[in-house]
């Protein structure tokens, strides 16, 4: 995989003309593009798929509810044709289990490629104070590896963690274990909301297999050239 091929933007707008142009102008400078709850929850998945073109999708709604209703959001989802989806972790084994199956189930059905399935760990913008307040056990790293097994154990293809993880769970997980990794900002970037960050280079170095990279690419006033130059510090 070229260093290019490992980042997705995500298109973190309501707005579906604003959504389209990024699409296109990153079209062949980047992997592939991410859709989360802002643009799907205005615009909904035909929209959607429209408006992202032929890109390679990362479908992020982080779905989290009992197994019966995550195996039909991953269906539905699907109609999307997504590269990878995902799920919280914390929602559990069976949860987890259900995902997996209705992703396999689904693409065999609709006779397309089956997305990878992903569960998130702990969110890039929480540390260990922020998970001691919703009482999870930390330090952060900690709780990423136990997911992280689990999310293994329950047959999923791999998750979302942050950079500080990567090495932690290169080594829990294995080689062939997916790891998707936002909260990456350049040296040049500011952090904004993410608290567990690191530039684009160290996060390959450490092992990532897939970079998300929103606002420094997005927010530029020339994303392509943000782009091509976050490329050339890989
Ligand atoms: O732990 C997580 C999980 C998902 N995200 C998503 O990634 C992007 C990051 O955008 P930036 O502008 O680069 O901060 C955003 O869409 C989040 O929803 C995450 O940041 N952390």
């Amino acid at each position: 995989m070229t260093p290019k091929e490992r980042i997705f933007v995500p298109i973190d707008t309501p707005d579906i003309k604003r959504a389209a142009d990024l699409a296109r102008m990153l079209s062949g400078e980047v992997g592939g593009v991410k859709i989360g709850k802002e643009l799907f929850t205005a615009q909904g998945p035909d929209a959607v798929r429209n408006a992202i073109g032929g890109e390679p999708l990362f479908v992020d709604l982080k779905f989290h509810d009992i197994p019966n209703t995550v195996a039909g959001a991953i269906r539905a989802s699907l109609h999307m044709r997504p590269f990878m989806v995902n799920v919280h972790a914390s929602g559990g084994k069976a949860m987890m289990q259900a995902a997996a199956e209705a992703a396999r189930e689904s693409s065999e059905d609709l006779g397309v490629p089956r997305p990878l399935v992903l569960g998130v760990t702990v969110l890039t913008s929480m540390d260990d104070s922020d998970l001691a307040d919703v009482g999870q056990k930390g330090p952060a790293a900690e709780q990423v590896k136990r997911l992280a097994l689990l999310a293994q154990e329950s047959g999923l293809d791999g998750v979302v963690c942050s950079s500080r993880e990567i090495a932690l769970l290169r080594k829990a997980c294995g080689p062939d274990f997916t790891l998707v990794v936002p909260g990456i900002r350049p040296l040049w970037a500011s952090a904004d909301d993410q608290k567990r960050i690191m530039t684009p280079a160290d996060a390959i170095k450490e092992g990532a297999d897939y970079l998300v990279i929103g606002r420094p690419i997005t927010a530029a006033d020339d994303p392509v050239a943000a782009a091509r130059r976050i490329v050339a510090e890989l």
